[in-house]
C-alpha cells in the first residue's frame, strides 16, 4: 500500500517495493497513520512476529485480539521502539521511518503507550499528575510551582472531564481506585497530545462499572487520536469494537467487524486450540 501510494504520489523516502502486500489493500477513504509491513521479530530463532503487515488509520479505534503468545505485546514493542525487528518497515504517517528513531524520539513524535499496570505519581494529586505529564522536563519538580498559562489550565480541565476525574482533581493519586488510576494514566498520556495511543489490557482487574466507564472513555477518543487496544476481555472488546484484528503466530489471521471475526472458523479454531 505504501508502495502503491508512493508510486502514485512519488513521496520521497517511501520505499517502492514489489506487489507482495497487495492483498492488504485498504479502502481509499481510509487514511493510515501507522504502517507495519512484513515485520519479523525472532527470539532465538522463534518468530514472535512473522511478516506482520498491519495498517492503523488516523483517528480510528482498533482492537487487537489473539491467543496467548500471538505477538500482541511484541507488536506494541516494535511500534514504540522497545524491540527492533529483524526485517520489515514501520512508518508513522507517510514519511517518518520509525526504525530510524529510538524509544524517546518515537514517544516525542506522538506515539504513546499505556502499559497494563497503572503508573502514576501516588503522592501527587490528580491535577498535579496531569500537570507533570504536560511539563516537558519532568526532572525539574520545581516546575510544578511555575504558573500555568490559561491555555495549559484549559488543557488540564479538558482532560479531567474526558477521564471523568474532575471531582477528584485534588485527591492524591494513591487514594484512587484501580480503575481511576488507569484513567488518570490515560489522561497523563492525553496531556502529551498523542497521535497514536497504544493501550495494553486496559480493563484487567477492573470492576464491571469501571470496565463500562473505560469503554466510554476509549470511545470518546475516537476521531481525535488513533487508539490501538490489546485486550483479552471479549465482552469489553465487543463493547468498543469497530475494526478488530486477530493476531495468530505473529501474523494477522483476519480483520473485520467483531461479528465477522468471532464467527470466522479459523478464529474459533485458534482460540479453542489455545
Ligand atoms: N524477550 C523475549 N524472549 C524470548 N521470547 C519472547 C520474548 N518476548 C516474547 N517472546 C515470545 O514471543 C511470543 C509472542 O509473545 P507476545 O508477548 O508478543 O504475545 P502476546 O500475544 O502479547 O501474548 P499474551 O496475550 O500472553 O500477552 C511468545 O511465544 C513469547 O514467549
Amino acid at each position: 500500500m505504501i508502495a502503491a501510494k508512493a508510486a502514485e504520489a512519488e513521496i520521497p523516502g517511501i520505499p517502492i517495493r514489489d506487489g507482495s502486500v497487495a492483498e492488504h489493500r485498504i479502502e481509499p477513504a481510509h487514511k493510515p497513520i501507522l504502517y507495519l509491513e512484513d515485520v519479523t521479530v525472532s527470539f532465538d530463532g522463534f518468530r514472535a512476529l512473522n511478516a506482520l503487515t498491519l495498517y492503523i488509520d488516523e483517528g480510528e479505534l482498533r482492537c487487537i485480539i489473539g491467543p496467548n503468545g500471538a505477538g500482541k505485546s511484541t507488536m506494541m514493542d516494535v511500534i514504540t521502539g522497545r524491540t527492533r525487528p529483524d526485517k520489515g518497515t514501520i512508518y508513522f504517517g507517510q514519511t517518518v521511518d520509525l526504525l530510524t528513531l529510538d524509544e524517546p524520539a518515537i514517544a516525542e513524535a506522538g506515539i504513546c503507550r499505556k502499559f497494563q499496570k497503572p503508573s502514576v505519581f501516588e503522592a501527587q494529586t490528580v491535577f498535579e499528575n496531569l500537570e507533570l505529564a504536560m511539563r516537558t522536563d519532568k526532572r525539574v519538580w520545581s516546575t510544578l510551582f511555575a504558573r500555568l498559562t490559561g491555555e495549559q489550565l484549559d488543557a488540564i480541565h479538558e482532560v479531567l472531564e474526558t477521564i471523568g476525574l474532575t471531582a477528584y482533581r485534588n485527591r492524591r493519586a494513591g487514594e484512587l481506585s484501580h480503575g481511576q488510576k488507569q484513567w488518570l494514566e490515560i489522561g497523563m498520556l492525553l496531556m502529551q497530545r498523542p497521535k497514536v495511543l497504544l493501550v495494553d489490557e486496559p480493563v484487567a482487574g477492573m470492576t464491571h462499572q469501571e470496565t463500562e466507564r473505560t469503554a466510554e472513555l476509549l470511545l470518546s477518543l475516537e476521531g481525535k487520536h488513533s487508539v490501538v487496544v490489546v485486550e483479552h476481555d471479549m465482552d469489553f472488546v465487543r463493547s468498543i469494537a469497530r475494526r478488530v484484528t486477530v493476531l495468530h503466530e505473529g501474523s494477522v489471521l483476519t480483520e473485520g467487524r467483531m461479528d465477522e471475526v468471532q464467527n470466522d472458523p479459523r478464529v474459533i479454531e485458534v482460540y479453542l486450540g489455545a
